[in-house]
């Protein structure tokens, strides 16, 4: 399988979903599920800190249903890395994720954790960044082409504090493994990205 991780819109997703099309993988966007966890609690009208609640959300979440179109929204982002400081939370969606890992022929997982902890095992791990400019810049800029207006200072400022958040939980925070390949995206297309990830993944996997 292939494990990558890294901070809100760095390119991780677009790496992900391309590489998952190349090797014919299941491709799995974990930030779903803990978006999909957020959702559901705000419309069932639940307060987002109360752990037992946001836990036993987790445990009934359907990954087949999360609904990016619905999921993908800013603020949904947000609430999500709020909930994902909880560790019953991560319990149950890690379990989950796991278990998409194992699929066959293969899976590639995107998330913030998921070289460290969900699939420490994996062969092939890549952490994705780009400078918080460069993301906010790409972040404006796809919410502004789906229509919706955007403030390019606000959206660095929520990525700022989603870095900072998910950076500095105790339980599983965002970091690249000892063992992952770094791919800065800042000054790289997203061709670019795809072609060095895809030499990463080749020879690890042995179909160069
Ligand atoms: N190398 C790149 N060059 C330019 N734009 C890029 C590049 N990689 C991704 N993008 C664009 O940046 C935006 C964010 O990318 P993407 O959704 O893949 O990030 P992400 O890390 O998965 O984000 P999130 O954690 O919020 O799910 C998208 O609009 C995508 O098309
Ligand atoms: N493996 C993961 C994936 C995501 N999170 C948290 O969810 C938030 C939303 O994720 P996106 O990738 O959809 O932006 C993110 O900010 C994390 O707090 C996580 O903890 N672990």
């Amino acid at each position: 399988m292939i494990a990558i991780d890294g901070p809100a819109a760095s390119g991780k997703g677009t790496l992900a979903r391309r590489l998952a099309a190349h090797y014919g993988f299941h491709h799995l966007d974990t930030g779903l599920t803990y978006r999909g966890v957020a959702h559901a609690l705000r419309l069932a009208g639940q307060p987002l800190d109360r752990e037992d609640v946001a836990a036993a959300t987790a445990l009934v979440l359907d990954l087949a249903a999360l609904d990016r179109a619905i999921l993908a929204d800013h603020s949904i982002g947000e609430a999500a890395s709020r909930v994902a400081v909880m560790p019953a939370v991560r319990r149950a969606l890690v379990e989950a994720q796991r278990r998409f890992s194992a699929r066959s022929p293969g899976a590639v997982l995107d998330g913030r954790d998921i070289g460290t902890v969900v699939c420490p095992d994996a062969p092939v791990k890549l952490f994705v960044t780009a400078s918080p400019e460069t993301r906010a810049l790409r972040r404006t800029a796809e919410i502004r082409d789906a229509g919706t207006p955007a403030l390019y200072d606000e959206i660095l400022a929520d990525i700022r504090a989603r870095d900072a958040r998910d950076m500095g939980r105790s339980d599983s925070p965002l970091r690249p493994a000892a063992d992952a390949h770094l791919i800065d995206t800042t000054e790289m297309s997203i061709e670019a990205a795809f072609k060095a990830a895809r030499a990463i993944a080749d020879a690890a996997l042995g179909s160069a």
